[in-house]
Parts: C-alpha cells; sequence; structure tokens
C-alpha cells in the first residue's frame, strides 16, 4: 500500500484564500486593516527565512507588515520595552516574537512572550491563551498544531472516536496538539523521553502525530497499517537537506495518509499565523466576518 500524500502547500493556499476574503470584508465593511508585528533578535539563519516569509505572505494577503529587527546583544529590558509599545499601538492587531531567542535572553523566554497581550498574541503562547485552550474555548491556537488540525479536517479524514497519538510534549506543539484533538473527541495519548515501550503506544494510533525533533525517528514498525501519520518535525541533516522525524519512505508503504517534510504542516504555519492575525483584528474591533 502507498499512503495519500498530505500536501501542505495544497491546504494552505486554501486556509490563505479564505483568510484574504476576510482581510478584504474587514477592510470594506469595518475600515479595518489588519497588522502584524514580528520581532526578531539576533541572526539565526532559519528564523530569517521564517521571518521574510511572514512579511511576504501577510503582504500577499493585504495585511499590514512590519518587522522590527532587533540585535543579537538587545538586553530583556529592551525586548520588553518594545513588546510595551507594540500593545499600546492600535494598528498592531498581531505581535509575534520570533523563536527560538539568543542564549543571553532565552532563560526570559516564558516573561518575554507573557508581556505580549493576550488579545495580540497571534503565536497563542500565553498563559491566557494556553488557558483558552485547555477550557475548550479556541481562540488564538498556536500555529503549528493547529495547522494539523484543519489539514485532517480539509482532506476529510476523521477525528472523532480515534486514538491519537502525540509524540513530544513541547508547549509550541505536543501540549496544544493534545488539547486540539481532545476536543474534537479523539482518545489522545502523549508519549515522551520517559515513556516506555514507546512502539507499542505508537501502533495502537489511528492518528500519530511526530513531533520530537529526531530524524526519521518513527520506523515502520511503530506504525499500525492504515494510520493516519503527521510529521512535524523539521531536522537539518547535513548540508541543506531536511528531514522529518518520521522515515517517509518506509512509513508510506504502511500509513494511510501521511505529511511529507518538506513540504507538509510545516507550510501550513504561516497560513495559520495570518488567520489568528485576521482573528485578532476581529477579537480587538469586537466584530466577526
Ligand atoms: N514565535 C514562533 N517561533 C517559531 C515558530 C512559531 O510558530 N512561532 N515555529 C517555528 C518556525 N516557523 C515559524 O515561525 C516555521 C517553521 C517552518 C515553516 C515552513 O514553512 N517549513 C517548510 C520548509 C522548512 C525549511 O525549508 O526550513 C516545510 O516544513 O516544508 C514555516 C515557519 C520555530 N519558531
Amino acid at each position: 500500500m502507498s499512503a495519500q500524500l498530505l500536501d501542505g502547500k495544497f491546504f494552505a493556499s486554501q486556509i490563505k484564500e479564505e483568510t484574504r476574503k476576510k482581510v478584504e470584508i474587514l477592510k470594506q465593511q469595518y475600515d479595518i486593516t489588519p497588522g502584524l508585528t514580528v520581532v526578531i533578535v539576533g541572526e539565526n539563519p532559519a528564523s530569517q527565512i521564517y521571518v521574510a516569509n511572514k512579511h511576504k505572505t501577510s503582504l500577499e494577503m493585504g495585511v499590514h507588515s512590519q518587522v522590527i529587527r532587533l540585535p543579537e546583544q538587545v538586553s530583556k529590558e529592551e525586548l520588553l520595552t518594545v513588546i510595551d509599545g507594540l500593545n499600546q499601538d492600535p494598528a498592531v492587531h498581531g505581535i509575534l516574537v520570533q523563536l527560538p531567542l539568543p542564549e543571553h535572553i532565552k532563560p526570559y523566554e516564558s516573561e518575554i512572550l507573557e508581556a505580549i497581550q493576550p488579545a495580540k498574541d497571534v503565536d497563542g503562547f500565553h498563559p491566557v491563551n494556553v488557558g483558552k485552550l485547555a477550557t475548550g474555548q479556541e481562540e488564538l491556537v498556536p500555529c503549528t498544531p493547529h495547522g494539523c488540525i484543519r489539514l485532517l479536517e480539509l482532506a476529510g479524514l476523521p477525528i472523532k472516536g480515534k486514538r491519537a497519538v502525540v509524540l513530544g510534549r513541547s508547549n509550541i506543539v505536543g501540549k496544544p496538539m493534545f488539547h486540539l484533538l481532545l476536543a474534537r473527541h479523539a482518545t489522545v495519548t502523549v508519549c515522551h523521553s520517559c515513556t516506555q515501550d514507546l512502539a507499542a503506544i505508537t501502533r495502537e494510533a489511528d492518528i500519530l502525530v511526530a513531533a520530537i525533533g529526531k530524524p526519521k525517528f518513527v520506523t515502520s514498525d511503530m506504525v499500525k497499517p492504515g494510520a493516519v501519520v503527521i510529521d512535524v518535525g523539521i531536522n537539518r541533516v547535513g548540508d541543506k537537506k531536511i528531514v522529518g522525524d518520521v522515515d517517509f519512505d518506509a512509513v508510506k508503504e504502511i500509513a494511510s495518509a501521511i505529511t511529507p517534510v518538506p513540504g507538509g504542516v510545516g507550510v501550513l504555519t504561516i497560513a495559520m499565523l495570518l488567520y489568528n492575525t485576521v482573528k485578532a483584528a476581529q477579537i480587538q474591533h469586537k466584530v466577526q466576518v
């Protein structure tokens, strides 16, 4: 058997088209132009590319976009001052601090993310938004896991009643993925570095989400025949090559559907960021389109 390929670009273009239409309505009916500001600290090469893509996609959607570049050595206090200014600016509906932060301010990551006003937190990382997600009030939801869910929904792959296994318990992907799947009535198990007999658990999954950051970690013997496999991993191996957390060539012969890397759920991350920016504008202006 060879699995259905879940093409991230195809689904991202559908989501972006929906968002572009909403931006048009916000402009025409309410005179609101959604605005996104991305703050990037330092010179991380991958982050530079992601931020450039966020800026480009914002402009394509008709969203006002601003990128604030801060030097590698910026202090926590200076960064918090920038965030405070953006919180006060009514033209800025969405604020995102690109991760990872440089080593010297990494220990303050929570404090920095919590400084963003919850209504402008288009990453969905603020404890207020985390709490809303955990209590079934989805508002601003982390972009990558939300993209995984939208991909399953747009592909017509059912979640309700399914056994889902999430590999990884990060705040950015694993934990929100758990809540999103649970809210859609899956029976969800989260596995991590201390999980014993991992393969026995993953083999029970109808939906397997891999988000552990280990290249080709999920092998075909860990997958139930016919499972839907979502690969969130972006691992750089060698010079330029990117591979996922799943051994794609082997697992595609076992799964019923699978996301590739590159070209899978990563591509949906930026589409969902623009979705969140438009949602943030609606929340702040108390309108719905
Ligand atoms: N504040 C945030 N920082 C980071 C996030 C985030 O959601 N919020 N996620 C990642 C980086 N990221 C967006 O910021 C991101 C990752 C991957 C992709 C993507 O398009 N991936 C492609 C190609 C990968 C490549 O060539 O590098 C794919 O998977 O096919 C977009 C955005 C960490 N930081």
